[in-house]
């Protein structure tokens, strides 16, 4: 425990970004002195969060994930006396679930919980699992072993893809989570349920509190829908059912707009994919996208159907890289921002729609990992209002937790869900337009490897959608073109039509974002905050307004040069002076076009002619006078 607690003695400031002791270390120097001053810590306080997860068994879904990943080497580092984690994961691309979680814990997230417990992968357990099949797609004996075994279940898989089907986004968000939740309601020992949802997903609303806001369908007639209705059928409905229907789920639109598909013969399932797909537009309204239209729903299923399971949502905002640990800047996919960070250092971005003065909810992935943590500690050990009630008056646990849960369960039939909004646009805002320069400029001055273009310092990032329309002919598919027709003269394959495709199609689905914003009241996740010792408050930090943005930033933007890209950062000086050099033959070049420009204007023009001789005569009438003064 002592040790633990010492490991983390160092976190009351960001490490590296604001200790100099980090300023000049490469990537392993700095590992190895990270530990070293952890392990020469000097107090040993207790935390109770550490403590509580003595001896846990704990089980996640989503572990190969983003948000997963960084779960499950928190857990194993700030609780190292955790009995098991059992880690539901699917086949994938010819690898086992074993091969998919040994291959993860190599990578660099992990170098810190391997120097500090070298044997830490002997408490991970993969069990095959795909969420979309019948029971979760577990084998009897695995159900068997998580029932009886699992204390704590981190819900993190999603289907996190805005467009995807409806059928597809409500079968792995929806009824995915109905199963797992099926599977709690099972559990001998479970203390804590932990969801994790998302804070747009009632991105339909201005001011979004942490409550669970009525669905306008209900979440089963939803799922017995799309277990008859074919894929068409849902896309059909899906506009319609995101907008606001607040009494009857299928309104007379909507029945005319899928007759001719009902009409038609359907020996098997009583609604078809066509006919889904028809009513998608239907049910998904006033929402982006099939994902966060899900979410919502997923949030009011649990809320409804989780009987006496201890539940808690978390709702982060824009999961960007790690803000501290285990190392700043972490992050390894494509997702929410870092593509566009991406597509802005090589230089491909130029124009995007956007609202500079928004606030960007961006929360860096170590925020909701630990308030995830901390959120499950919390309904464990503290249970509901009351509960903290009763063991302020001095029942120890767990005789406090046993009375204290009977109680509630008698008096209350269950306790409340906790929701936590995980957003940092409150606390510590900072905008899309502050965003984007600082992305341009350190993309200037750190620049990524053989970009296309050089980072634009004129981008357009502006609210007039049709501006920035008028800007994609000419800065996105003027260059791609051309680069494209030079790549078949070079007898090398054309990418650049099509990577703008991509990324046109990634802007569109970030666009109903990026041109809002939104306001969350977080009164419980200052609650929970205010309810921590001092020293979990430092160990499970979720106090966003210690983020110095401009620094997370420069980690974050780094992180995804090195960790996203695989870029070798000793080469950032060599960039550096390739991108100085482009900039210099575009002055020259630009140079060049004036002169040539204003040369065929004095060929064409008796005009420009004569002022261009009037400039000339004034010009050296002035050197004259200059150099008569001299004598
Ligand atoms: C000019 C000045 C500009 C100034 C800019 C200022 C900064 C602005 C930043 C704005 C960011 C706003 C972010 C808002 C996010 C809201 C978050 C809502 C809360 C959540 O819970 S989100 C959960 C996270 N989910 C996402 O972020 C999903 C987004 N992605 C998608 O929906 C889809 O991937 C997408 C982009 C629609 C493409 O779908 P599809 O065609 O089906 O392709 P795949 O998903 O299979 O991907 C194929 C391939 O492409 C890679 N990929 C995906 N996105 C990008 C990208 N943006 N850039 C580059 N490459 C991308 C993906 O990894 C796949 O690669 P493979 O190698 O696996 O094939
Ligand atoms: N990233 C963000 O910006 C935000 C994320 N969230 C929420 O956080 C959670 C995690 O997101 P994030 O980590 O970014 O998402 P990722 O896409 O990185 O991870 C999704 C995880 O879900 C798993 N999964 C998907 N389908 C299945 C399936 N059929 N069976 C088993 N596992 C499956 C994936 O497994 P596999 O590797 O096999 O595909 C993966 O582990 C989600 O609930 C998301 O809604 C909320 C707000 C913002």
């Amino acid at each position: 425990m002592c040790k633990v607690m010492r490991l983390f003695n160092v976190f009351e400031a960001p490490p590296r970004a604001r200790d100099p002791r980090f300023t000049s270390l490469p990537e392993d120097d700095f590992v190895e002195s990270f530990v070293r001053l952890q392990q020469s810590g000097q107090t040993c306080a207790m935390s109770s969060i550490v403590d509580y997860y003595r001896g846990k068994t704990i089980l996640v879904t989503g572990a190969t994930g983003f948000m997963g990943k960084v779960l499950v080497e928190k857990l194993l580092r700030a609780c190292p006396d955790v009995e098991r984690l059992y880690l539901l994961v699917r086949h994938k691309a010819g690898q086992t679930p074993t091969q998919r979680i040994n291959s993860i814990v190599e990578g660099k997230l992990f170098d810190q919980l391997r120097q500090l417990q070298p044997d830490f992968q002997s408490k991970l357990r993969p069990i095959t699992s795909d969420l979309l099949e019948p029971d979760l797609g577990l084998s009897q004996s695995d159900e068997e072993l998580l029932v009886s075994k699992v204390n704590i279940v981190f819900h993190s898989a999603a289907m996190v893809k805005f467009q995807e089907h409806l059928k597809y986004s409500l079968q792995m968000n929806v009824l995915a989570t109905q199963r797992l939740l099926g599977l709690c309601q099972k559990m001998t020992s479970l203390e804590a349920f932990i969801h994790v949802s998302t804070a747009y997903a009632y991105c339909n609303r201005q001011f979004i509190e942490e409550i669970v806001y009525p669905p306008r369908v209900h979440p089963q007639k939803l799922l017995d829908c799309i277990e008859w209705m074919d894929d068409d059928m849902v896309s059909t409905i899906t506009p319609d059912l995101v907008r606001d229907h607040p009494n009857t789920w299928m309104d007379d639109d909507m029945v005319s707009t899928i007759t001719p598909d009902l009409v038609r013969d359907h020996p098997n399932t009583w609604m078809d994919d066509d006919m889904v797909s028809t009513i998608t537009p239907d049910l998904v309204r006033d929402h982006p996208n099939t994902y966060t239209f899900s979410k919502g729903i997923a949030e009011n299923l649990l809320l409804e159907q989780r009987g006496h399971v201890p539940l808690a949502i978390i709702r982060p905002s824009i999961v960007t890289a790690t803000w501290r640990e285990p190392l700043p800047g972490w992050v390894d996919n494509f997702n929410g921002p870092t593509g566009i960070f991406i597509a802005i250092g090589k230089g491909i971005l130029r124009t995007m729609s956007g609202d500079p003065a928004a606030k960007a909810d961006i929360v860096p992935v170590d925020v909701p990992i630990n308030l995830m943590i901390a959120a499950a500690w919390n309904i464990a050990v503290k249970g509901h209002s009351s509960l903290s009630g009763l063991s302020s008056r001095g029942l120890e646990i767990p005789i406090n937790l046993m009375i204290a849960a009977a109680w509630n369960i008698a008096v209350k039939g269950s306790g409340e869900t906790q929701i936590y909004n995980c957003t940092t646009g409150t606390t510590n805002p900072y905008t899309w337009g502050q965003i984007a320069t600082k992305t341009i400029d350190f993309y200037l001055e750190t620049p990524l490897e053989q970009p296309f273009r050089i980072p634009p310092k004129g981008a357009q990032f502006t609210l007039h959608r049709w501006w920035h329309e008028f800007w994609v002919p000419i800065t996105h598919l003027l260059p791609a073109y051309i680069s494209d027709v030079l790549f078949r003269a070079m007898g090398k394959k054309p990418r650049m039509v099509r990577l703008y495709d991509k990324l046109h199609k990634s802007l569109e689905s970030l666009d109903w974002f990026t041109c809002r914003g939104w306001d969350w009241s977080n009164t419980n996740v200052m609650k929970l905050q205010r309810q921590l010792s001092e020293e979990d408050r430092k160990l499970f930090y979720f106090d966003v307004s210690a983020i110095d943005w401009d620094q997370y930033m420069e980690n974050y933007l780094i992180g995804a040069k090195r960790y996203v890209l695989k870029e070798d950062v000793s080469k950032i000086p060599e960039c550096r002076r390739y991108i100085q050099r482009v900039l210099r033959i575009q002055y020259v070049l630009k140079f060049v076009a004036v002169v040539i420009a204003w040369r065929v204007l004095i060929a064409r023009s008796r005009r420009v002619r004569n002022l261009w001789f009037v400039m000339i005569g004034q010009l050296l009438r002035l050197l004259n006078a200059l150099r008569l003064g001299k004598h």
